[in-house]
């Protein structure tokens, strides 16, 4: 069976309760390809809003949980807080958590991991520096981000792992269509190695980075991309374009 296209808009920490009003409409107007599968990470103060206007064939995903239910752990929220609200999906391991909050591979394995014991699916975050890239290791880089949870979890059936080159992100410096397919096959034959040919075959693997409406159609038709995770453009009415990158 084919992987069903996935695209994620990651708002990041952007909106606010008129600006998601616009985005809602444009989402509402706009004529989504029915067989993409349609994702919006949302600031955690706003996804119950977002849960009870988005259209019921838009996903909602938080951006971040944490590894544990409950307890004393100031700021955070856990798998079962947005099990709570209706919230299916989270998004785990983005760039900025890395780079940003200092989240190491070990700890985004374990989050990954407990998000999925409680039911959660989850968008699981890869990807190289720039520094990386030019010393030639994003393939090692990209795998051993991958292996980290591969150690801590054993079904993927519920996991869309998302490669991201952070020199891609937010720079307007889209991959090449060429060298994003060379990581996902890479990527893809890490899984049929390490992990079984099944999942090799059935895990999606969505590229993000500067993707726009320009860009997405090129991208989409690599055979290894299954999907886009999407940042800036998703706040944007070009993201209705991006969903259909492959209509
Ligand atoms: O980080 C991203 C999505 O998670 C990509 O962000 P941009 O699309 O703004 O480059």
């Amino acid at each position: 069976m084919g992987r069903k296209f996935v695209v994620g808009g990651n708002w990041k920490m952007n909106g606010s309760k008129a600006m998601i009003g616009d985005i809602l409409k444009f989402l509402k107007e706009g004529q989504l390809n029915s067989e993409t599968e349609v994702i919006l990470g949302v600031p955690a103060i706003y996804l119950d809003y977002v849960k009870s206007s988005v259209p019921a064939n838009i996903e909602v995903a938080a951006q971040n949980c944490y590894k544990v239910d409950k307890g004393a752990f100031t700021g955070e929220i856990s798998p079962l807080m947005l099990k709570d609200i209706g919230i299916n999906w989270v998004i785990l391991g983005h760039s900025e958590r890395r780079q940003i909050f200092g989240e190491s591979d070990e700890l985004i394995a374990e989050k990954v991991a407990f998000a999925l014991e409680n039911g959660l699916k989850v968008i699981a975050c890869i990807g190289e520096t720039l520094e990386e890239r030019e010393a030639g290791q994003t393939e090692e880089v990209v795998c051993r981000q991958t292996q980290a949870i591969a150690e801590k979890i054993t079904d993927w059936s519920n996991v869309v792992l998302a490669y991201e080159p952070v020199w891609a992100i937010g720079t307007g410096k889209t991959a090449t269509p060429e060298e994003a397919q060379t990581v996902h096959k890479a990527i893809r034959e890490f899984f049929a190695k390490n992990v079984s040919a099944d999942v090799a075959n059935s895990i999606r693997i969505q590229y993000g980075g500067s993707v726009s409406g320009a860009t997405c159609k090129e991208l989409g038709k690599q055979p290894d991309i299954d999907g886009f995770l999407v940042g800036g453009a998703s706040l944007k009415p070009e993201f209705v374009d991006i969903v259909n990158a492959r209509a």
